[in-house]
């Protein structure tokens, strides 16, 4: 071996290494001096009257392997118009090079360059070499086209991702220069958010007809809240409700005017959920909306007392846990197992600030609000449920956290502990450092009352517990 071709030899295996262990800047310097030395050899080589033609394709060979590579480390630091040059460099010497195409296929991508990109990938797959990548380059040409379809029609589907709750990675989008247009997606699950709009547009031409023929339902109906100037409100005698009381004398007999009605609608209307529709053994997909005018003067509470239930179109309104008497009525609104924070977000997007005994508790300084975060990351994050739950007991007694105030957070994170008390593993574990689950659920059913999250969790306990005696 000539001193020339040690020296190649000796620079290739350096750079292949560094190349390898993804030092970049370091494989491009030592491929750099490698192609200065080819390129060199080359120049010589065509000087000979009798070149060696061996030779000279070796030489070339090298030139176009060590294009390539430093095109590869050059795009992983994203210096892609060098990347490309170099690219082009290795594909002068050998076009159908599959490393290069594929690496200049990925640089174009990078640069939404999605027509250029589909060119290189195509041709990779005419390689030889590209026989056992065949399922990558595939991969690539299909995203190429998607993307290079969106970046020419502007038309983006994210419908599968929403409709999925936005769960795992983001879809991938092209970059689109140009006017669009939106239009509401008919078909699939979208229906039935259409249908929703329909239902909800319905309901409105509804109250508005009962609005204009019935004097009694204007009246009532202007008593209620549009969410503004509360205090302003007078109680209503709980009689004016009932259906034979004549409201003659009732001052407020103005006509509504259509915004004051959407306002109203908007703050007191009642949402038929799954729930209360699986309770009544319908399919879960049930979904319906209604003004019923007394239950709309029922706030909210982190603490309700009370449960609503609809029966055909009756709302029904009862009893979740021991009702002092003089205590306020409530129900909930929106999802009470779930910590402060979130039911704050929760109270906000229905327009008001929750002023409950609750969340005035859990808002005070009484638990350090960075504890407790801690906590909750470490749930979103998969942490031990257990071991949450055991931060949390100690927390409350480091805190000096008593009575209601332990059913309070215990229900903010109901959660984690219906996943402790509902796993054998857990319970293994943590048992004997967790409170039992009897003395949990009634300080949790104290403040929520009896509300499907904790009585489904209890049942499927003791039905464990059974099964466990048989077997
Ligand atoms: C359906 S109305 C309830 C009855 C209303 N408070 C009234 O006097 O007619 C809903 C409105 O009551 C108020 N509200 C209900 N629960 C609340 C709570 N926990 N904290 C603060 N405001 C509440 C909000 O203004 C909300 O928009």
């Amino acid at each position: 071996m000539s001193a020339a071709e040690e020296q190649m030899h000796q620079l290739r295996s350096e750079a292949t290494v560094f190349l390898l262990r993804e030092e970049w800047r370091d494989s491009i310097h030592l491929y750099s001096q490698l192609i200065d030395l080819c390129q060199a050899r080359i120049f010589n080589t065509h000087q000979d009257p009798n070149p060696d033609p061996d030779h000279l394709s070796k030489l070339n060979k090298s030139l176009c392997i060590a294009f390539s590579n430093r095109a590869e480390a050059r795009s992983k630091l994203q210096d892609f118009t060098r990347a490309l040059q170099d690219c082009d460099g290795a594909l002068r010497i050998e076009p159908t090079h599959f490393k290069t195409l594929f690496c200049k296929g990925k640089i174009l991508l990078s640069l939404n360059r999605y027509l250029n990109a589909l060119d290189c990938f195509k041709a990779a797959l005419f390689d030889p070499q590209g026989n056992g990548n065949l399922d990558i380059v595939n991969g690539y040409l299909e995203k190429c086209k998607k993307l290079e379809f969106q970046s020419r029609t502007g038309s983006f589907d994210l419908s599968d991702w929403v409709l999925n709750g936005f769960k795992g990675m983001p879809p991938e989008l092209a970059e689109y220069v140009g006017p669009v247009v939106v239009k509401r997606y008919l078909g699939g699950q979208d229906s039935a958010e259409n249908a929703q709009l329909v239902m909800w547009k319905n309901f409105i031409d509804k109250v508005k007809e009962a609005v204009s023929k019935c004097r009694r339902t204007r009246l009532l109906i202007n008593m209620l809240s549009t969410g503004e100037d509360e205090v302003e409100l007078e109680v209503p005698d709980m009689s004016i409700f009932r259906p034979d009381i004549e409201l003659n004398g009732c001052s407020k007999d103005q006509e509504l005017d259509m915004d004051k009605i959407l306002s109203i609608l908007d703050v007191n209307s009642l949402v038929e959920e799954a729930v209360s529709a699986k309770v009544l053994g319908k399919n879960s997909d049930f979904y319906g909306v209604g003004l019923w005018i007394l239950a709309s003067f029922i706030n909210h509470s982190c603490n309700p007392n009370t449960r609503r239930l609809h029966v055909g179109d009756y709302a029904m309104v009862h009893a979740s846990r021991d009702v002092k008497a003089g205590e306020e009525i409530t129900f909930m609104y929106f999802d009470t197992l779930s910590p402060f924070e979130k039911r704050a977000e929760m109270s906000m997007s229905w327009g008001f600030n929750c002023k409950c005994s609750r969340c005035k508790f859990e808002g005070a300084a009484v638990c350090p609000k960075q504890e407790l975060r801690e906590i909750e990351i470490g749930l979103e994050k998969g942490v031990d449920v257990g071991g949450a739950v055991y931060r949390l007991e100690e927390g409350m007694k480091r805190w000096a956290v008593r009575g209601k105030g332990k059913g309070y957070l215990r229900a903010s994170y109901w959660p984690a502990y219906a996943e402790v008390y509902g796993s054998d593993r857990s319970m293994k574990w943590w048992s004997r450092r967790i409170p039992a689950m009897e003395a949990v659920v009634d300080s949790v059913v104290e403040v929520v009352g009896s509300e499907e999250g904790v009585v489904i969790t209890i049942f499927f306990y003791q039905l464990n517990i059974i099964l466990k005696k048989r077997l």
